[in-house]
């Protein structure tokens, strides 16, 4: 490793050093110097409704045909010249990040050895300042396959005003950059469409192309399965919940209050929730479309501890999004007010004076840390400051106090109730990557060379087929104006639009199969204590390969755990006689669990003994 740049070698643990020699995979079409473009069908959006106003807003790079690459051929046109890149960490850092840099490295350096790749240092900022680091083997050699952002820094997730998309433009223009990789989530990657836009209208000649990189895993639709670090952050924060839950159960004094990182999107706290087992999980999807109110989250939370307590458990695991503060009709009511006085400059101090009365109200019924936290300036995309707002906390003093009422009105007669809060967010986004992030990030680094070199503008690198091993990914481009919609107050033909296109975070879908596996196994959270230990991230040996859970589950159907299903295979030979009727199987699967996961269930390869009662 060089002294100059990261961890000098003698100082670098035995871990950081081996997992630095991890040579992440490539699929067969990214083998070679160059590659295959195939153009597909031209893209609309994935609003329809919202198509026109995409249109508009991008009348030059809205409407782009879908790209796949293949291993080249005879049939593979003149290259184009690719000389000097540039990359910029714009989104916030995510494990696995630093082989985005490294894989465009490679990619462009095998296309042309004579080319350049900066790294623009402090993020954006030091995009509008033009203040670069030459990307070389030496520079990126203590930065492979190692979490963080460290070795170019990250500042704010913007490009977006006119006066720091001209900054950017006159950088590509300065440095002469046939290409500029973003590397972020919903946020830079709009932002990347706009800075597109603009440099197509003003003809200057820099590609800009986008790579999916945030842990919150919510840049997710038709083109892109996952983003770069929810793997990781998932599988760390999954085995801080399993501790936590061995914790509780070896005392069974207390309530564990975790909160999560993931923005608006429930998808981290929902994969730890599959992955680790906790008694409960509040997802900020479900409140919102239940419209429950704050006391009523609390009373669901205390109807669990009551029925936990009937069972003599007095511990238990919580786990929360931190987007659920803002997904309760009344809090996000709240922090609209104060989001719209901070964006008309009223001073921080006066703003809990000019709130309407029953924001006001609520206002003063909170906590003062909750007041002080809803108060703090906002994000880049005007929401509220989610990792600095400990709902969790919130949640564990409301819970308390309403035990404590039950308790005085003879409703509860447990013990005391007690709670310890964690907020586990920035731990985890530092961690080494696990194997899947590793390549993902590589990989998607390579095809942005390919996509700079096609001259594609506007567009995100993608990978398709993630559940499946490396050889069998699909690489492939696709517009961001097709990931784009219109944020609307109605439904319907009168609905009004809000603000400009944007790729907005997808929530969690409640009629999706991971969700339905949550329902399914909610009961049993709750009251069994099932708890699941993941332990740490695997590099090397069985389990260094495994997926997600929930892009397995997205991806194909359900499977189940291994152990569930069999258990399943041996209940149904309880229920039903080798050789009935396949309605007959079908049904005693029902029975236990729900329809569509019955053919799944009686077609898994595991199932070696149901041919015995096959059935046509
Ligand atoms: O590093 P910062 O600026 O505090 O950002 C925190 C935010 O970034 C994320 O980690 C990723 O978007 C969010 O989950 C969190 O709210």
């Amino acid at each position: 490793m060089n002294a100059d740049y990261g961890v000098p070698t003698e100082l670098a643990g035995p871990l950081q050093q081996r997992r630095a020699l991890y040579q992440p995979r490539l699929p067969p079409c990214l083998q070679g110097a160059t590659v295959r473009v195939e153009y597909d069908d031209a893209t609309t959006t994935i609003d329809p409704t919202g198509a026109h106003a995409v249109a508009q807003a991008f009348p030059r790079t809205y409407g782009q045909r879908l790209v796949t690459f293949l291993s080249p051929d005879d049939t593979a046109g003149a290259v184009k010249a690719v000389n000097e890149v540039g990359v910029v960490f714009s989104g916030r850092q995510s494990p696995g990040g630093h082989n985005v840099v490294w894989g465009l490295h490679d990619a462009l350096k095998v296309y042309n050895p004579q080319s350049i790749l900066y790294g623009f240092i402090g993020g954006t900022e030091g995009l509008f300042a033009n203040k670069t680091l030459e990307i070389t083997n030496d520079v990126l050699a203590s930065y492979k396959n190692q979490g963080g952002f460290d070795l170019l820094g990250r500042s704010i997730d913007q490009i977006r005003s006119s006066k720091q998309v001209s900054a950017a433009m006159t950088t590509c223009q300065d440095l002469n950059l046939d290409g500029l990789v973003i590397v972020g989530g919903v946020t830079s990657n709009s932002d990347a469409a706009q800075l597109a836009e603009t440099l197509v209208q003003k003809n200057c000649k820099t590609k800009v192309v986008g790579v999916p990189v945030s842990l919150n895993g919510d840049l997710k639709n038709q083109f892109v399965e996952t983003t770069v670090g929810f793997d990781t952050v998932c599988k760390v924060n999954s085995q801080l919940i399993s501790n936590v839950c061995l914790d509780a159960i070896s005392a069974g004094k207390y309530y564990y209050f975790v909160r999560l990182m993931g923005r608006k999107a429930s998808h981290v706290a929902l994969e730890c929730a599959l992955q680790s087992h906790p008694n409960m999980l509040i997802m900020g999807e479900e409140v919102a479309l239940s419209k429950l109110t704050l006391m009523e989250v609390i009373n669901k939370i205390c109807d669990g501890v009551q029925a936990r307590a009937e069972l003599g458990k007095h511990h238990g695991v919580l786990l929360i999004p931190e987007g659920l503060i803002e997904s309760i009709p009344e809090m996000y009511a709240l922090i609209q007010e104060i989001s719209i006085l901070h964006n008309n400059n009223v001073p921080v101090t006066e703003i809990p004076t000019q709130l309407s009365p029953w924001a006001a109200a609520l206002f003063q019924f909170l906590p003062p840390f909750i007041r002080r936290e809803l108060l703090l300036h906002q994000e880049s995309d005007n929401s509220a400051q989610l990792s600095q707002i400990d709902t969790e906390q919130l949640l564990a003093h409301l819970v308390e106090a309403e035990m404590i009422k039950r308790t005085k009105e003879g409703r509860y007669k447990g013990k005391k109730f007690s709670s310890v809060c964690h907020f586990f967010g920035y731990q985890a986004r530092g961690s080494l990557p696990s194997n899947f992030d590793c390549d993902y990030a590589y990989v998607l680094g390579h095809i942005s060379l390919h996509m700079i070199a096609a001259g594609l503008t506007g567009y995100m690198a993608t990978v398709a087929n993630l559940k499946d091993p490396v050889h069998k990914w699909r690489c492939a481009a696709a517009p961001l104006t097709a990931m784009m919609s219109v944020r609307r107050h109605l439904r319907g033909p009168g609905a009004i639009p809000i603000g400009k296109p944007a790729i907005h975070p997808s929530p969690i879908d409640l009629k999706g199969k991971a969700y339905e596996l949550l329902r399914e196994k909610a009961s049993s959270f709750l009251l069994d204590d099932f708890y699941r230990t993941p332990g740490g991230i695997q590099f090397e040996g069985p389990g260094s390969d495994a997926k997600p859970i929930t892009l397995t589950i997205e991806d194909q159907d359900y499977m189940g755990d291994i152990e569930m299903l069999k258990l399943y295979l041996d209940k149904v030979k309880t229920i039903v006689k080798p050789g009935c009727s396949r309605d007959t199987l079908k049904a005693a699967i029902s029975s236990m669990i729900s329809v569509t996961h019955v053919l799944t269930v009686m077609s898994h390869p595991l199932n070696a003994e149901l041919p015995l009662y096959h059935f046509n």
